[in-house]
């Protein structure tokens, strides 16, 4: 076989999928045997006794794995190890991997190259998957040393399945030491057998001893296939590091992006135009306006018809991208993609340790939700909301203003109609056809969830700002007069005795009108409670006189009966059960239409004057929310379903979950300073405005695995499927459909060099207020936690761990003005994982810094958790940034194996966020 330049093939983490990988020109070959989703083949390295070129050099050795598939000529760079500094017997803690979906095969042929590393800086055999870029020759930094192969099989079929071979030069004759390839099973025993590593401290030396606890399954491999469906392309990495008593452990890194990133926005997207239409339905049927407000509603139709298109068009395009799951970092200010939050990814961490349970650590990466193609010259969504509102607040005469609250009760009181007035009429309906049939046990059920229904449109109406609204409305009408200005009003204004002029606050303003009857709109009203009522006492006269002993369940809702409705029971005996109700339900039905006629104009009035009174600043601020939720949203549904798989079979985590909701911690690495500031105030909104979702957990009927969101732009309903197995093992309150809570939270600390810029000369307030805001949110969840989780749980809970100290710390640390105090985003982060929450880490891109923190994390957890050696954490840490995920994050989103990150930069960042050697310099993002 002849071997071409390794320069011209592509780096071998972004495989072949599976089906073209079997297509191999008709040739059968042998799969290796495997457990489904498990990687199919993983093993790590070690050389003895390698030869210098150069006698007393110090060698630096690195090992390239490429593949020869049987079919191709070419070789293909898979992976690397990590350089091990000084010593002629490197053992690599950075293993190889092949994840279940890589064309694999027995006869797969792969090639280890031994390379010395002269100068780290330019050590890079390649760094780019573009053949002709701008990197550096092979040769630049390193030289070869030699080489060795093997086949797949032969690996496999060893003895103890380990090879040793000779490393030759490259006309293969002169034996230059040897590798040793050892197959690897996460979790599986091995062979006591005790080495020697060389660590960063100069002489220091490790035993090592190849002895594992007995595998636990941590991964629920029952639900894998599930969250495949979900999670795509997952890039995996394998380490081994010893631990403080000198015994391995190994770490599993995968990273996957999700169909998500794509399938969310395509639901909100068109959730909103479904809600928008609906609203511009609604501003048509408002009736006949004086020409003021008649000339202001045109003019908004006419803008919110152009918002619906472009959603309309943003969904087309959209959905051409169809299968897709990966927005990269370069793609952040395309228009089309607005919606689709940049870089999402799973980043996990699988830990078999001596002695303790296997351990999955998540964490999604994403880039902060932000609305990069709109800009942020003037801001970020938490500048643009608050000057909006004040700006709307200090509008003249021909507006009323309604607060935000009263504007979102709007829309609230709206959704509840549409959704409430074809339930009744459904219930209705059933009633009648229960008395048709003439069954007492199925009429008083029908008749229970009518008065269910019914109550709670009744009390939907309860609000002040109906009333209100109505008055509005009646004094735009043609003939209406409206008082100049609209005269604020709130309840306590409205007990001023008449001669005194009202306080002038610029809260909500309502008009007043003396020829409107105000009292009409609370007989409309209470009209549909009667004649419910009625219904009531008929159903319960039926049953009885049919021979029924008890009356009906439903009840009087005030426990008195219309006397006029009384006469006309009576005066029926033993008569046809329909007929009898058929009336007194059509009268429900016509009270309830006169209730939402009015009640629907009224509030529709209601937004009009939010639209109106700010066209086009109003959509285009709503649009920012919805781009920036939509991408705030994509990752936390991958959060909750990620979590959800993970700890379905922990009864505690699923109490959690019913009775408090899960905290959703985000660790936020932006600057304070220029556009980064912009986009920490659309994250802080988009993060907040999270707390608009509940999830709920239904069956999957079909292979349609994929959440479904319902809902309007105040409330969010995301149905995340389970299949029958899981979701029978489900406590009952979840089964039956309650709404899930989450609770977030963000915390940020600048870590770059404009933070250095901004502690010095700018502003760092923003990130201050964040931090305290969130802080008292976190609290909050930890008392309800306490409070409400049963007390042996939580003091099984508090022996672990320090919770309240912990909380404590991170107060303090949010009180001390410290510069770039990544103090505050480790403990917010331990808070959130002992609190069984999610966890996230953003940064403009999810590329650099926030590479550089969840390797950090994850090597933090390994010595906090996992008795790490404490000599190693530094080497575990660039272990992980030179060859793991995340450098293949990098990759993937520039093409580029490069943080882009320069010395200035990395001198900026705090001690442990600055990458290895050779792993950053300028790089085209
Ligand atoms: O992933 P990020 O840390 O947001 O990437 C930054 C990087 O930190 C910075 O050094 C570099 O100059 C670029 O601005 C990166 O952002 P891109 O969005 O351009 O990848």
């Amino acid at each position: 076989m002849e071997i071409k330049e390794e320069g011209a093939s592509e780096e071998g983490q972004h495989f072949l999928p599976t089906a073209q990988a079997n297509e191999t020109g008709g040739t059968q070959f042998t799969s290796i045997q495997k457990i489904p989703n498990e990687p199919q083949l993983e093993f790590i390295l070690a050389c003895k006794d390698l030869v210098a070129p150069v006698r007393d050099r110090k060698l630096n050795t690195v090992v390239q794995i490429s593949v020869i598939h049987p079919t191709e000529q070419s070789l293909i760079r898979y992976s690397s190890t990590e350089i091990v500094e000084g010593t002629r017997d490197p053992l690599f803690l950075t293993g190889v991997t092949f994840p279940s979906e890589y064309p694999i095969y027995e006869e797969t042929k792969i090639k280890l190259t031994v390379y010395d590393v002269k100068d780290k800086s330019h050590d890079t055999v390649r760094t780019s998957v573009l053949p002709e870029q701008k990197d550096p020759p092979p040769e630049v930094g390193r030289s070869f040393l030699g080489f060795a192969s093997f086949k797949v099989a032969e690996l496999l079929k060893s003895k103890e399945q380990l090879l040793s071979l000779s490393l030759r030069t490259s006309d293969g004759g002169k034996v230059v030491g040897t590798i040793e390839v050892s197959v690897v099973k996460m979790g599986e025993i091995e062979d006591g057998e005790t080495d020697h590593i060389t660590t960063d401290v100069q002489g220091q030396k490790c035993a090592l001893v190849y002895e594992c606890t007995a595998p636990e399954s941590v991964s629920g491999k029952d639900n894998l296939p599930f969250l495949n469906a979900v999670f795509k392309n997952p890039v995996c990495k394998l380490y081994r590091f010893p631990t403080s008593d000198n015994k391995w452990m190994r770490i599993r890194e995968q990273m996957s992006e999700s169909i998500l990133s794509f399938h969310i926005p395509k639901e909100l997207i068109s959730l909103h135009i479904k809600e928008d239409l609906c609203r511009n339905q609604e501003l048509k049927e408002l009736g006949e306006l004086s020409p003021h407000w008649d000339n202001l509603r045109k003019k908004v139709l006419t803008h919110c018809d152009q918002m619906v298109n472009m959603y309309q068009d943003i969904l087309t395009e959209l959905s051409k991208d169809t299968g897709s799951s990966f927005k990269s970092s370069s793609s952040k200010g395309e228009k089309t993609l607005e919606f689709v939050p940049v870089n999402l990814h799973l980043q996990r961490m699988h830990v078999h340790s001596p002695h303790l349970k296997d351990a999955l650590y998540d964490v999604i990466t994403v880039g902060a939700p932000a609305a990069h193609f709109q800009g942020f010259k003037n801001g970020g969504l938490r500048k643009l909301l608050h000057r909006f509102e004040t700006e709307r607040r200090n509008t003249g005469y021909q507006f009323i203003y309604y607060s935000p609250e009263n504007t979102a009760k709007a829309k609230e009181v709206l959704s509840n109609i549409n959704q409430l007035q074809p339930l009744i009429a459904t219930h209705a309906d059933l009633l009648l056809n229960s008395a048709s049939q003439r069954s007492p046990d199925s009429l008083k059920n029908s008749l229970k969830m009518l008065s269910e229904k019914t109550e709670l449109f009744v009390h939907a109406f309860k609000d002040q700002l109906v009333r209100s609204a109505l008055l509005a409305l009646y004094t735009a009408r043609p003939g209406g007069i409206l008082t100049k200005p609209p005269s604020p009003r709130s309840k306590a204004e409205e007990s001023c005795p008449e001669d005194q002029p009202p306080r002038m606050k610029r809260q909500d303003s309502i008009p007043h009108h003396s020829d409107y009857d105000e009292e009409e709109w609370d007989r409309v009203w209470a009209n549909v409670g009667k004649s419910l009522n009625c219904i009531i006492a008929m159903v319960d006269k039926l049953i009885e006189r049919d021979g029924g002993s008890e009356g009906c369940s439903g009840g009087s809702k005030d426990g008195e009966k219309d006397p006029s409705l009384a006469d006309s029971i009576t005066s029926h005996p033993r008569e046809d059960w329909y007929e009898q109700l058929s009336p007194l339900v059509l009268t429900l039905k016509d009270c309830m239409g006169e209730v939402v006629s009015r009640a629907k104009q009224s509030l529709t009035f209601v937004l009009l004057q939010e639209l109106a009174c700010s066209l086009p600043q109003c959509l285009t601020l709503t649009l920012r929310r919805d781009i920036v939720f939509s991408q705030a949203l994509a990752g936390l549904v991958c959060g909750f379903i990620i979590k959800l798989h993970t700890s379905l079979h922990d009864p505690n985590f699923l109490q959690q979950l019913h009775t408090v909701g899960l905290i959703v911690q985000y660790e936020g690495l932006l600057s304070t300073y220029s556009d980064e500031i912009g986009m920490l105030e659309d994250m802080a909104v988009g993060i907040s405005d999270l707390k608009k979702v509940a999830f709920k957990i239904i069956e999957a009927n079909s292979n349609d695995v994929l959440p479904v969101i319902t809902g309007r732009r105040e409330h969010y309903v995301v149905e995340v499927k389970l299949p029958t197995g899981m979701f029978e093992s489900l406590p009952a309150q979840i089964k039956e459909g309650q709404l899930l809570r989450v609770h977030p939270v963000l915390f940020n600390v600048g870590i770059n060099e404009q933070q250095t810029l901004a502690e010095r000369f700018g502003d760092v307030s923003l990130q201050e207020s964040i931090n305290h805001e969130n802080f008292e949110l976190l609290k909050e969840y930890y008392t309800t936690f306490m409070e409400k989780m049963p007390p042996d749980y939580i003091s099984h809970f508090q022996e672990q761990t320090d919770l309240k100290g912990l909380l404590e710390n991170l107060h303090q640390n949010i009180q001390a003005k410290k510069r770039k105090n990544v103090e505050i985003v480790w403990l917010a982060a331990t808070i959130c994982r002992k609190l069984n929450g999610i966890r996230f880490t953003c940064c403009k891109s999810a590329k650099d810094r926030t590479s550089m923190s969840v390797t950090l994390e994850q090597c933090s957890i390994l010595r906090d958790e996992h008795q790490l050696h404490k000599d190693f954490f530094i080497r575990a840490l660039d272990c992980m940034r030179r060859e793991g995920c995340r450098i293949e994050n990098v990759l993937k989103n520039i093409k580029c194996r490069k943080y882009a990150f320069n010395m200035l930069q990395l001198m900026a960042f705090p001690k442990h966020y600055r990458p290895p050697e050779g792993t950053y310099g300028k790089a085209d993002t």
